[in-house]
């Protein structure tokens, strides 16, 4: 096992040949020019890239080529460790800087990451196999994750009251401590600062472990990190995968809280594991089967429009994606055929449609198309793809009908480019399709009858409702779900409770 000072410069050596390319053609060429070589990743632990020798790795894909493209550490219960005592010491010095030292802090890492927007947009897509206009409104999300929250804690307020006029109370918060904080495969870089950003905002320190499958831009945000001089030990950085290293992080006694997004499995898991653990902050952001209810009052161009972004933007690998459609029978028949004329026209594969993020993924997503089949589902777009990939794990936008609302297709999360449509009646009916499903995460709801919009939208159970909109943020607001889709709410004052402990001081005359 390697000691503190097994530091060597193989971390600096990858970031610098990844940092050289800020334009597509210049990744693409350096990634021809690896071979069957990958680009080997270490943990940033202390500002020092360091990975024991003894680690085992494990190999990173480029979905669009199938071809091994990164390294990954699986970093043991001994790495974790070190990130979580270093990250325990810097929190001594950390919680006790002045809200302006942070802000400051958080303003230099958003003017890196805006400075670099198009290296990060370039790594991101070829890593998770997105777009690479996708990858750049990620990355701008990723910098007003950073500016948000830099500016929110100059102007947060506390409540304070006189009950009396003999005793005042008054709320004082601090910082909660470590944090756990473990973001998916989806969105790499958007969802890990949704976590950093408020952590270090709010005076706690950080030990991050991004998903082993698409690990490059928490690497280079480690530069950021670097050359914005936070200082040594604030947010750590550890590789690895879920058993091993997610694990022996959220298990850790001295982790104060945990902020986690991805699978509700792992979600569960990560509940039992910590179940003991009372203290800890646990902000859980699960998966979601997000219903999109369309009404027979809508302007159908636009309704077409906003279902197929809710439906396939970022190959539906969001846990907000819309993929049950309901329509009003009155419409049914005309959106089934407008909808896939658009969806085939406008979503294409290779030019709004990136790959699908792995192999493993590429098979689940599969499974579910094979079981359409096997179902006797109506493939309106799409078709089951080959069992085994060529060049790249593609997968066409594929649209469904006749699709049973019991059908595991229609249940279940599928987290790929995959829509199941299917008529209802009317409003009680659509109420009750889209409740009917153990996850309540977000939904989506299209009509133009205000009257409706109160009526339906306040008996949808989902954290998030969109109305004639999709994905429309304002980080203020509280972003989770109900039902089997989380824990708690972060964004804002939210994130605040999330990251910080809570005090009532109650003070009387004297
Ligand atoms: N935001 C969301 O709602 C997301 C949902 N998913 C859903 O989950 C399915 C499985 O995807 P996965 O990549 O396997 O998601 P996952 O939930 O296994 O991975 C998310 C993160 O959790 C970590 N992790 C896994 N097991 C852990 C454990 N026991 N303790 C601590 N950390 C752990 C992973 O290394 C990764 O960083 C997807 O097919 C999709 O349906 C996946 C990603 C995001
Ligand atoms: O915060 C947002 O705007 C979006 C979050 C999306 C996810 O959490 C996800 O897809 O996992």
């Amino acid at each position: 096992m390697g000691s503190r000072n097994d530091t060597d410069n193989v971390g600096t050596e990858t970031i610098t040949a990844l940092w050289e390319c800020n334009t597509l053609e210049k990744a693409q060429s350096l990634c021809s020019s690896l071979g069957s070589a990958a680009f080997p990743l270490q943990n940033f632990i202390s500002n020092t890239y360091n990975t024991s020798t003894s680690t085992e790795y494990l190999d990173s894909h480029n979905p669009k080529t199938g071809k091994i493209f990164s390294r990954v550490p699986i970093s043991s219960a001994e790495e974790v460790d070190r990130a979580v005592q270093d990250a325990t010491e810097a929190f001594a010095g950390w919680s006790k800087t002045t809200r302006a030292v942070r802000s400051a802090c958080l303003g230099k890492i958003t003017k890196l990451i805006e400075e670099n927007r198009e290296l990060f947009a370039v790594w991101e897509s070829i890593d998770q196999g997105k777009t690479l206009e996708r990858a750049r409104i990620e990355v701008d999300r990723a910098i007003s994750n950073f500016s948000y929250f830099s500016t929110y804690i100059l102007h947060e307020e506390n409540t304070v009251r006189m009950i009396d006029n003999v005793a005042l109370t008054y709320e004082h918060r601090s910082p909660a401590g470590v944090f756990a904080l473990i973001s998916p495969w989806n969105m790499p870089l958007y969802l890990l600062t949704w976590k950093i950003a408020p952590c270090i905002a709010f005076g706690c320190t950080a030990v991050a472990k991004p998903s082993e499958v698409t690990s490059i831009s928490a690497f280079l945000l480690t530069e950021v990190f670097r050359r914005a001089s936070l200082p040594a030990g604030v947010v750590n950085m550890v590789f690895g995968n879920g058993a091993t290293t997610g694990s022996a992080l959220v298990k850790h006694d001295k982790i104060k809280g945990i902020s986690f997004t991805g699978g509700t499995a792992t979600g569960i898991q990560i509940r039992k594991d910590t179940a003991h653990q009372i203290y800890k902050h646990l902000s859980l952001e699960l998966g979601g089967k997000n219903p999109t209810l369309i009404f027979e009052d809508v302007d159908m161009e636009k309704a077409i429009a906003t279902a197929a972004m809710a439906a396939f933007e970022n190959q539906g690998e969001i846990c907000l994606c819309g993929s049950r459609i309901y329509v009003q029978k009155s419409i049914y028949a005309t959106f089934v055929t407008q909808f896939t004329a658009h969806v085939a026209e406008k979503y294409q594969v290779g030019q709004r449609i990136g790959a699908v993020v792995s192999l493993p993924h590429y098979q689940k997503i599969r499974s579910y198309l094979a079981l359409a089949e096997d179902e006797k589902a109506v493939f309106e777009l799409g078709s089951l793809p080959p069992s085994t990939p060529e060049n790249g794990y593609w997968i066409a936008p594929t649209i469904l009908t006749s699709v049973s609302p019991t059908s595991r297709i229609m249940t279940e999360e599928i987290f790929g480019p995959v829509v199941t449509i299917y008529p209802f009646e009317d409003e009680a009916e659509a109420v009750s399709l889209a409740n009917g499903n153990p996850n309540g995460l977000a939904a989506v709801l299209l009509t133009k009858d205000g009257a409706r919009i109160r009526r339906v939208g306040e008996k949808i159970e989902a954290g998030l409702v969109w109305v004639n909109c999709w994905l429309v943020r304002e980080l203020g607001t509280g972003f989770g779900g109900m039902k089997n889709s989380g824990t708690g709410r972060e964004g804002g004052a939210f994130s605040r409770e999330v990251f910080t402990n809570l005090r009532t001081l109650h003070v009387p005359d004297f």
